[in-house]
């Protein structure tokens, strides 16, 4: 059983985000999974829901300034910091995103990071050092926050894959982009504009609806019980709408889970298999229907297993991938995966997309699509695929199709969306997730 330090307000929830910090950064451990209620970390589960909040809050926040913080630790402790001074690393690290980047009073932040270093035999005698380092920033704040400006707010090599691929300017506004959460977006299952006007939301050229600087619970709005819409980030929304007419066409969507695209293609009219291997998030497929008042055949196996009797009108097929596109949502992703995941997860998509195009008719349409930044696991995947399948061709993405989203259609008519897209006068209400997509036929 793990101490806790309930007797000083506010010192358990520091404890908690410095262990899940550590989890993230040193062990690749996910986010999500440390925060969920059910089955997360003990320490988390063990808050009340305000402090779960605040723990949050300062994981999210220490993850997405990290490499600025740590570029500012590194002007306020003159002395290197002993090797392995992890534990240290992490008390610090939070506290400098407090300090910076959250509304906490400073001096209470300064306080209990003393308090929580002198209760941690690894921390001890390092207890002056904190209080002198954190006092420092109270004081040289603004100077402090100018020094680190220029220094990416991704980690190094994330950055260079960017800026390899984007180049630098167009890199540094998807790593700016990412410093704020995203915002809520919704696909409804029809009326996009009168749902805009009862939810005082707006209608995105994708056809979503966005809810800016909402921070209530959604499931308390207007629509959420009678299964009106559901939550779907705007780029998420984009490829089950690049089928075209679907009405009573037979559709598998071979990745369904948690089902926000298998919900857009019943919603268009077609007839869906849903496929999803993890049996939790096949549960949670049918819940999510359920609530939405939409079906579909739900296979819970593996897509390399499933083989229709007939072969289909079409075939979404949404691969896992490194989620390199959802950092705004998911601060954690760039800590936990790397490059050898880019590579393992780019060779699963290719086998999956391989048997994908089996599975439809000729003149059947595959879309592929997945949220990685990286055209690994994008562009070259199909690149490679068109290379050595003739029986395969692109149908174009065409631009004036889809007004407002020009800049996101690429010259081979491939979707490719950036959290710097969607650009609004306020930061809350910008971006979407990075997001491939792309339509094949099967000749
Ligand atoms: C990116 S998510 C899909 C998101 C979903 N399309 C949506 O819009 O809500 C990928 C999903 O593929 C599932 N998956 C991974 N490998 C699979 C396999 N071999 N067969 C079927 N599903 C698989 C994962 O469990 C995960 O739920």
């Amino acid at each position: 059983m793990e101490p806790r330090f309930d007797d000083k307000p506010g010192l358990e929830v520091r404890a908690t985000a410095a262990k899940i910090l550590a989890a993230v950064v040193d062990k690749k451990i996910s986010l999500d999974g440390m925060l969920d209620p059910a089955h997360g970390n003990p320490s988390y589960k063990a808050l009340n829901d305000a402090d779960r909040a605040l723990t949050r809050a300062i994981v999210s926040a220490t993850l997405r300034h990290l490499p600025r913080i740590e570029a500012i630790m590194s002007l306020l402790v003159t002395d290197p910091l002993p090797q392995g001074a992890r534990a240290l690393h992490h008390v610090l690290a939070t506290a400098v995103a407090q300090i910076l980047y959250l509304d906490t009073p400073s001096h209470a932040v300064v306080d209990l990071a003393v308090e929580q270093a002198n209760r941690d035999p690894r921390n001890r005698r390092f207890s002056k050092l904190v209080n002198a380092v954190l006092r420092r920033l109270l004081r040289e704040r603004e100077e402090m926050l100018a020094a680190v400006q220029s220094v990416s707010p991704v980690p190094a090599w994330f950055f260079e894959r960017l800026v390899t691929v984007y180049g630098r300017e167009a890199a540094d506004r998807m790593a700016e982009a990412q410093l704020t959460p995203a915002p809520i977006d919704l696909t409804v299952k029809a009326d996009a504009e009168l749902w805009a006007e009862k939810l005082g939301a707006k209608l995105l050229p994708t056809g979503s609806l966005r809810l800016a600087a909402f921070d209530g619970s959604v499931t308390a709005l207007e629509g959420f019980a009678e299964g009106a819409w559901w939550v779907q980030d705007a780029a998420a929304a984009l490829p089950a709408q690049l089928f075209g007419d679907l009405k009573g066409k037979r559709v598998a969507d071979l990745c369904a889970a948690p089902g926000g695209k298998t919900a857009q293609l019943i919603a268009a009219g077609a007839n869906v298999i849903a496929v999803e291997q993890s049996p939790n998030r096949a549960a949670r497929l049918r819940e999510n229907l359920t609530r939405l008042n939409l079906s579909a055949e739900v296979i819970n196996g593996d897509l390399f297993e499933f083989r229709p009797e007939e072969l289909l009108d079409g075939v979404l097929l949404d691969a896992p991938c490194s989620s390199t596109g959802t950092t705004r949502r998911h601060p954690d992703v760039l800590w936990t995966k790397g490059p050898a995941d880019i590579a393992k997860l780019a060779e699963v998509q290719a086998r999956m997309l391989r048997h994908a195009v089996t599975l439809v008719k000729p003149g059947g349409l595959i879309v592929f699509s997945n949220c990685s930044l990286d055209p690994l696991e994008g562009e070259q995947v199909v690149a490679d695929l068109l290379a050595e399948n003739e029986g395969l061709e692109r149908v174009p993405v065409r631009k004036e199709d889809w007004p407002g989203l020009e800049e996101a259609i690429s010259d081979l008519g491939e979707f490719r969306t950036t959290p710097a897209m969607l650009a609004a006068t306020n930061a809350y209400s910008s971006g979407m997730d990075g997001f491939f997509a792309v339509v094949l036929r099967r000749r």
